[in-house]
């Protein structure tokens, strides 16, 4: 079969047209189009006011893609339009700008399929645990709508500058950054999806990450369009997922891991938080939501399960404090969980290295 060209592209997209009549190829409103094998990868220069108007012209233009001879994924993002808003890098082939984590040599995603799951507080701890196994670690807050690792680290103060780069801040040993730092909650309401993503690109490249082994993203929550164009955009080498033990979040957690998979990036495993209720009183344990419920769908998603997190007052009040539970007790019962949480993702990375199929370095991590 003929390759794939962007001339056999553009031609599929002739009959489309922008809401304000004129057809999309021509109008200098393709931001990115990248072709790798079979895939297609198609990016569309918006503002966050045009976004929903374009929305239906997204959904043709993918549909018509993935009917082109020759393709077998097709997915086209809105971005945010004007100088800052960066291009997606096209899978399979080099990033038009030097790549600013450049020595990061993994970089995971932390992400649930909704709100309010535990999401921040598996991150940070898993950050943690990772450096206790003795590798350097970088965490960034994406979740720019309601930015928790300030809190969750007691990060105070603005990040300084370093030449035109900011220099992460510190907390525990690992290098942290969140967006709640670098700009203010009222300009960060406004934004919708494409402007998310280009802030958050942004965010990333303005940072000076240094040499890392593992850089911890965590994820705005929820399975969205931003949340899409963020896990193709950088790179990842894999994602955690969590949720809840009840079927509804479990429905989420299923998008989330479908969300992945349609960019080809591999689930590192899924996370049941809140698992189970570790009463302060009598120190039982209350399976409110019954047991097992997340441990089996990642059995039947062919996904890791990573461990399960009681909900507990001990855990809730460490965070509340800035002092998560992994730094303050690493050796107790639920740092145990976190540590072995670390040692599997260590592994799905390791094999992932081994299979040829690490993104961003050729070694193995060693803890
Ligand atoms: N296992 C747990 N036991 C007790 N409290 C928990 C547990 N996990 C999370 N929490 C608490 O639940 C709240 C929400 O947690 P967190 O911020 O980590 O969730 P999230 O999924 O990141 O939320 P968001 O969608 O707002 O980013 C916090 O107050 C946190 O301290």
């Amino acid at each position: 079969m003929a390759d794939l060209t962007q001339d056999a592209v553009r031609d599929a997209l002739k009959g489309l047209l922008l809401p304000d009549g004129r057809p999309l190829v021509g109008s200098g409103r393709i931001a990115g189009l990248g072709i790798a094998g079979a895939r297609v990868n198609l990016t569309i220069s918006t503002t966050a006011a045009e976004a929903p108007a374009l929305a239906a012209l997204r959904d043709e233009a993918e549909a018509l893609l993935r009917d082109l001879p020759g393709v077998s994924h097709a997915f086209v993002v809105l971005t945010a339009e004007g100088p800052k808003a960066p291009e997606p890098p096209a899978l399979g082939r080099a990033p038009a700008k030097a790549d600013p984590l450049a020595q990061v040599r993994h970089v995971i995603a932390v992400a649930s399929g909704k709100g309010g799951v535990g999401k921040s507080t598996t991150a940070v701890n898993l950050a943690l645990a990772l450096r206790a196994a003795g590798l350097s670690v970088g965490i960034m807050d994406a979740d720019v709508h309601g930015p928790s690792l300030p809190t969750l680290l007691g990060l105070h103060g603005k990040p300084h500058a370093a030449g035109r780069k900011l220099v992460p801040m510190r907390a525990y040993g690992l290098h942290a950054m969140s967006m709640g730092l670098m700009v203010d909650a009222e300009t960060a309401m406004v934004w919708r999806g494409p402007m998310v993503m280009s802030a958050i690109t942004q965010m990333m490249a303005d940072v000076d990450w240094g040499a890392l082994d593992v850089l911890v993203v965590d994820m705005p929550p929820g399975t969205g369009d931003a949340q899409l164009a963020l896990a193709q955009g950088t790179r990842l080498s894999g994602a955690v997922i969590v949720s809840t033990p009840q079927d509804l979040s479990l429905i989420d957690a299923r998008r989330g891991i479908a969300m992945f998979r349609k960019v080809d990036v591999p689930i590192l495993g899924l996370v049941e938080n809140m698992s189970h209720f570790v009463c302060p009183d009598c120190g039982g344990d209350h399976a409110i939501f019954g047991q097992g419920g997340a441990e089996a769908e990642a059995g039947r998603l062919g996904v890791p399960f990573l461990g399960a997190v009681p909900l507990t007052m001990e855990l809730r009040a460490a965070s509340d404090a800035g002092q998560p539970v992994m730094a303050r007790d690493p050796e107790g019962s639920l740092g145990r969980i976190y540590q072995q949480m670390a040692r599997s993702v260590m592994a799905g990375l390791n094999d992932r290295t081994r299979a040829g199929q690490s993104p961003r370095h050729p070694q193995e991590i060693q803890g």
